[in-house]
């Protein structure tokens, strides 16, 4: 049977990346993914602004909400304190598959919790569960259509402190227009346009940063 783009990239990732290395599991999807198949991952050039603003952040506790093929997901844990909890949410089973192997390829597999499911369904349910109360960074890549709601819904649960982070991955392209507009209107955010690139193009694309203020 025809493989699927996140089996092609798992294939790559163990034909070309050194197990236990993060980086090279990260340069391995990003050569497949410039030179052969196109992926949405957030790729090299907004992956570093990702890189700077977790190393800035330094997060015990870290939200993803689209883990995909696990991409930015070995992005951010190779850059946790070992004490730091992570969680990344993912409701499709064959992605969430794909990427639980990529994260094992980079060694990761202790430092992140990947749980199959709707962002909807379990966001309320994170305080009981896994025993976290706010978390201190979120990065934002499901659905575009997700994102102001699932923000509410964070915000509403009560996992969001004085100082929480939210990066959001794809401002302009697909674009979220209705966070965007949230975030940069409501007073309960300080929000900044880190501009960049739409991954393995020359598009126009680029992250938020958003500073929950309470
Ligand atoms: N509510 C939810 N709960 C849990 N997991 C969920 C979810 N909604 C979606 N997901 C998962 O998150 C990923 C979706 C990403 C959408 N990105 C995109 O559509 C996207 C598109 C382009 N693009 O078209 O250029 C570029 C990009 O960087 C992109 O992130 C998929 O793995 C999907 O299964
Ligand atoms: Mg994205």
């Amino acid at each position: 049977t025809q493989s699927t783009r996140p089996q092609r990239i798992l294939s790559a990732v163990q034909k070309n990346a050194t197990r236990g290395d993060p980086r090279s599991v990260i340069r391995a999807i990003d050569q497949f993914c410039s030179q052969k198949e196109w992926a949405m991952n957030v790729g090299n050039e907004k992956g570093c602004i990702l890189d700077s603003v977790v190393s800035e952040v330094n997060p015990a506790t870290v939200l993803e909400l689209g883990t995909y093929c696990g991409y930015s997901t070995v992005r951010i844990a190779s850059l946790l304190p070992p004490y730091a909890k992570f969680i990344t949410l993912e409701f499709n089973p064959d992605f969430a598959a794909v990427a639980r192997q990529v994260i094992a390829w980079a060694g990761l597999e202790d430092k992140v919790q990947l749980v199959e499911g709707a962002s909807s369904d379990w966001i309320p349910k994170i305080k009981e569960q896994f025993g976290i109360k706010t978390f201190d960074l979120v990065f934002l890549d499901h659905w575009k259509e997700h994102y102001l709601s699932d923000t509410k819904l964070m915000e509403e649960c009560g996992l969001l402190r004085k100082g929480s982070v939210l990066l959001a991955d794809n401002v302009i392209c697909p674009g979220a227009p209705d966070y965007v507009e949230y975030v940069r209107s409501s007073p309960r955010y300080k929000s900044h346009y880190f501009r960049s690139h739409l991954e393995y193009t020359k598009a126009e694309d680029g992250l938020e940063k958003s500073v929950f203020l309470e």
